[in-house]
């Protein structure tokens, strides 16, 4: 695991996964992962999309969902335990028998859950790798609010994964008032070579945001290798931590100041002229 030496003024860290099959294994690579934070708080820890299961079919995935609300638990005394606010990635929360949501919850540091937002933008795509078809939708149920909350580190924006490709949502994040947009995600290697880091880039330019991608990186147990490069950009565009490969963490300081320069001075919101066609 790769421990960057970290200021002790950073508030954001994002957390890069190899999740496995076994939601127990991946909650023990969480707990010690945890165990290296570093020391300054308030903190916002970002963990990937699928962290808690990374499964081989989604049925094995909706017997966890069966099953959630003791990780939930967990979940919630390791933030009380670290004095941390947590985004947890995703995991499935039930919708019905046959589906579950793609739910990334916001958990603050007295372990309370204090936002969810659920995927919207499903993946269902072809993708030339040994996988080759991704059809999200066959047991995840697409979500439909955009939510921002408010948290010690700004407004926070919640999106996942495939959301990155739809710039719609993340306007409309930025007109709800978002300073810090989250990505957790496990993005392909394939569309991740061509497309990752210029998306979140232009995401977070478009929005003067921090945006915070933390990634699922590696060849996991399901047989499908994910492309890691976990990232935190500012709202200038600026890469302020990534790491490419491996798994470990990355930090930085989100600043609210010099992101109410840039809007200030280059007021792209109040510029924008298609209003009437967003969200
Ligand atoms: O299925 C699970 O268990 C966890 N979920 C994922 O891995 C999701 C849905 S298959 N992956 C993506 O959205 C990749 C997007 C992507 O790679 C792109 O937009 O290019």
């Amino acid at each position: 695991m790769t421990n960057l030496a970290t200021p002790n003024n950073h508030n954001i860290v994002a957390l890069q996964m190899c999740s496995g099959l076994n939601a127990d294994d991946n909650i023990a690579e969480l707990k010690k992962a945890l165990n290296t934070l570093p020391a300054s708080r308030p903190l916002l820890v970002c963990l990937p999309e699928a962290f808690l299961v990374f499964s081989k079919s989604g049925h094995d995935t909706l017997s966890t969902a069966k099953h959630i609300e003791q990780y939930k638990r967990q979940i919630s005394q390791l933030c009380k335990h670290h004095n941390i606010w947590l985004n947890a990635g995703t995991i499935p929360e039930p919708y019905n028998n046959t589906k579950y949501y793609a739910a990334s919850h916001l958990y603050n540091n007295q372990g309370e859950c204090v936002a969810t937002y659920n995927k919207i933008h499903l993946f269902d795509v072809n993708v030339d790798d040994k996988t080759g078809s991704y059809r999200e939708s066959d047991f995840t149920q697409a979500g439909s609010d955009v939510v921002v909350v408010e948290s010690p580190f700004g407004k926070l924006g919640l999106t996942v994964c495939y959301d990155l490709r739809f710039s719609a949502l993340f306007t409309a994040l930025a007109r709800k008032g978002a300073e810090v947009i989250l990505v957790p995600s496990a993005f392909t290697m394939v569309t991740g070579q061509a497309h990752w880091q210029p998306l979140l880039a232009a995401r977070a330019i478009e929005t003067q945001c921090y945006v915070v991608a933390a990634a699922q990186y590696g060849t996991h147990e399901n047989g499908r290798q994910t492309y890691g490069h976990s990232i935190i950009i500012s709202p200038w565009g600026n890469t302020l931590s990534n790491l490419p490969s491996g798994t470990g963490f990355i930090s930085a300081k989100a600043d609210l100041e010099p992101l109410q320069k840039i809007r200030r001075d280059m007021p792209v919101q109040s510029h924008q002229r298609f209003r009437e066609h967003l969200l």
